[in-house]
């Protein structure tokens, strides 16, 4: 079911011919239950985006739609019951306490002065049971550590009982095993409960394996749209990332650091001892090239039981050593 539509929405910041703007006419769609992830370099435009689709600043033209109701429409109080929204630079009340806090996600559900009645404190309790973090429920946020608060925050835009939830980078700040766990949890939110996730990231690695869609966003093209594995078959990210001296590998899904070689060593090898190798090399600004049947010169990855690296002269071994380390110092003396 299509749940988010933005339609030739463009966004920036202004008004008449003073206007900046970001970006134009940008489309794309969100289905139920999908995780999104949206990157782009940074100064792209992802936060702008975000935040004029959750109403907090004007689009300068076109329309984002959820379930056919024009988001930009919407009074603050129905937009909090269609679209929940975490943003980096939230006010924390370092003195509330998780439960507090996630009780403010049931805000637009309550009367004016904000009072849980059961079953909001049931939809409150089950939030953070479900963001993992129960057992924190009466402490306060100041105590947390980031990916707790994360998880508290994430908590609260489940209390809100949206059909979407918005994040702008909600992985920014923490560590590897905490920004795996917090993308595994918006992951589980989004299969487990039908909601439609999108979250703005530079966690380009985690979005590959875990988004249902990326929504790529450039300076030069439009939004680009589509599973993660369409866009690498597509070959989108080199275009998009293609800046500074970095490359895309579509086959790894990971960045290269472009180097400035100053010479060629032929290798013969394969497998990760030969992977890790050529990393080295590079780094030193050797390239390693396959050798061929005339090459008289080469270094060959031997694993005759123990790992060495052996020079090879007309077929005679010249030279041998046993680290990347010394093999490394042998290349650059020979
Ligand atoms: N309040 C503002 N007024 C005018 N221009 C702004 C404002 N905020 C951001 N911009 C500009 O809009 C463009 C997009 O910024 P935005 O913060 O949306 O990018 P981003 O992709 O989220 O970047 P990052 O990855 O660094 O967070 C940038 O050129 C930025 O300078």
């Amino acid at each position: 079911m299509e749940i988010l539509q933005i339609n030739k929405l463009s966004i920036g910041y202004g008004k008449g011919k003073r206007a900046k703007i970001v970006h134009e006419k940008l489309d794309a769609k969100m289905y139920a239950g999908e995780l999104v992830c949206l990157l782009g370099e940074n100064g792209t435009g992802k936060s702008t985006l975000i935040r004029t689709i959750c109403g907090f600043q004007p689009a300068l033209d076109g329309e984002a739609s959820m379930l056919g109701k024009n988001l930009l429409q919407q009074s603050e109080k129905d937009l909090a019951k269609m679209a929940a929204v975490v943003l980096t630079d939230r006010v924390i009340v370092p003195n509330a306490t998780v439960e507090e806090l996630v009780g403010l996600g049931r805000s637009p559900y309550t009367g004016t002065f904000g009072i849980l009645n059961d079953e909001d404190k049931q939809i409150v309790h089950t939030s953070i049971e479900k963001c993992g973090i129960l057992h924190k429920k009466k402490e306060r946020l100041a105590n947390l550590s980031d990916g707790e608060k994360q998880k508290a925050f994430i908590a609260k835009a489940l209390a809100q009982d949206t059909k979407i939830i918005i994040l702008d980078e909600p992985t920014a700040f923490l560590d590897m095993p905490a920004r795996v766990e917090i993308m595994q949890l918006l992951r589980q939110i989004a299969s487990q409960s039908g909601k439609s996730v999108l979250m703005s990231t530079h966690d380009l690695d985690l979005a590959l394996q875990m988004a249902d869609k990326l929504w790529l966003l450039s300076a030069q093209k439009a939004l680009l749209t589509g599973t993660p594995e369409d866009l690498l078959l597509k070959n989108e990210f080199q275009s998009i990332f293609q800046n500074r001296g970095i490359e895309f590998d579509n086959k790894t899904g990971l960045f290269r650091v472009g180097y400035d070689y100053n010479m060629e060593i032929p290798v013969k090898g394969h497998g990760f001892e030969y992977v890790l190798l050529r990393r080295a090399f590079a780094r030193n600004g050797i390239k390693t090239i396959r050798k061929k049947d005339e090459d008289s010169q080469w270094l060959e990855v031997c694993r005759n039981g123990k790992l060495s690296f052996k020079y090879f002269q007309n077929g005679e071994c010249i030279g041998q050593e046993e680290s990347i380390e010394d093999v490394l110092a042998l290349t650059l003396k020979l």
